[in-house]
């Protein structure tokens, strides 16, 4: 069944949140639920900018309370997964009508929607990037797809998905829709694998040395070794990669630019770590390695990373 899409809900106004609110507002009556409320009063008062690969500046209806929200056709969860099931919890029992799109790296984002309401589910993993400059500014980095497609176990259709992806390529942002997206997620998992972990525990950037392997003692060698590991698991669990997370990494580090700058993206779960919350790992290389787990693949570079990022986490969350 198609899908008429009127407005949106957008949670979480931070990178992607604010990337999807900025673009999308110009189709459709967009609002924003926020988890402090001096950004929904800032966001309400001043309106949503974002520079870098688009320029967009506008009004938008925010508040850090589902309740003084309409109703919407399309939810898009767009905090991180750590902070998904306090914010879908404030959504429960409202927007019965919504199809909720997941945004979050890894896997495990759409059971924890499911746990608070029967809404049709679009899984999506984004390639996009951007940067947080302010409550109201977001800096456009990367313009590449957001990758989504029906989330099967709750019979969501191809062309409710499709219809989502419309709206996104007509607000100026790119996406592709899948009938099945697990090859497409299984590509971005490995890449957030390899790239969001090595990043989180170097505190480097997102830049060139993670695809660089002249020297022996070059940093892309431990990328390409992760991901190596990654696609046994793959392979294994009978998935066919949409994209090779490799040639992922070596685009990202070469087609990234904004304006003039080098491309310098903190990757998300850095940004985590920086900011003293926690990261993402259970979710991205915590589900790989469980996935190796289950089909008695060894990885022990994968381990070995994960087990780095988790001594991270614990010196703010034990
Ligand atoms: N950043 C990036 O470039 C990319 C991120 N991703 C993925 O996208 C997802 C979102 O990441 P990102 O945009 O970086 O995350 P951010 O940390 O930038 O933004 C998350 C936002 O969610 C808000 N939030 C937290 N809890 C709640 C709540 N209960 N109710 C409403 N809002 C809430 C946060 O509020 P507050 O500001 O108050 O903390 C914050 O504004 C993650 O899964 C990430 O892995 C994927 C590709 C690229
Ligand atoms: C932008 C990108 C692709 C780079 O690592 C990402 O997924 C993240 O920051 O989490």
């Amino acid at each position: 069944m198609s899908m008429r899409i009127e407005s949106v809900c957008v949670i979480g106004s931070g990178a992607i949140g604010s990337l999807c609110a900025g673009h999308l507002a110009q189709l459709a009556d967009v609002s924003v639920l926020t988890r402090r409320e001096n950004q929904a009063a800032a966001l309400t008062e001043q309106g949503l900018r974002v520079s870098g690969k688009t320029e967009r500046h506008v009004p938008i209806r925010a508040s850090h309370r589902a309740a003084d929200l309409p109703a919407a056709d399309l939810v898009i969860v767009a905090c991180k997964v750590t902070q998904l099931r306090e914010a879908i919890a404030a959504f429960e029992g409202r927007a019965p009508d919504a199809t909720v799109l997941t945004l979050q790296n890894g896997m495990g984002a759409e059971e924890v929607v499911g746990e608070h309401g029967s809404w049709p589910i679009v899984s999506g993993v984004t390639f996009m990037s951007g940067v947080r400059h302010s409550d109201v500014h977001v800096e456009y980095e990367l313009d590449t797809a957001t990758w989504m497609g029906p989330y099967h176990g709750t019979g969501t259709s191809y062309e409710v998905a499709a219809a989502i992806g419309e709206l996104f390529v007509a607000g100026g942002l790119r996406a592709e829709v899948f009938a099945d997206l697990r090859p497409a997620q299984w590509s971005k998992l490995l890449f957030n694998t390899a790239v969001n972990c090595v990043a989180a525990v170097t505190d480097l950037p997102h830049v060139g040395v993670f695809a660089r392997r002249e020297r022996d003692t070059d940093l892309g060698h431990l990328l390409s070794d992760l991901v190596a590991e990654g696609k046994a698991v793959a392979e294994a669990a009978g998935v066919e990669l949409y994209e090779d997370p490799w040639e992922m990494n070596v685009r990202a580090v070469s087609v990234g630019q904004t304006g003039n700058e080098a491309y310098a993206h903190v990757p998300s779960m850095l940004a985590d770590v920086r900011a003293g919350q926690a990261t993402e790992v259970d979710f991205i290389a915590g589900s790989l390695v469980r996935e190796a787990d289950r089909h008695g693949v060894p990885v022990p570079l994968t381990r070995a990373l994960y087990r780095l990022v988790k001594a991270r986490d614990r010196t703010y969350d034990d």
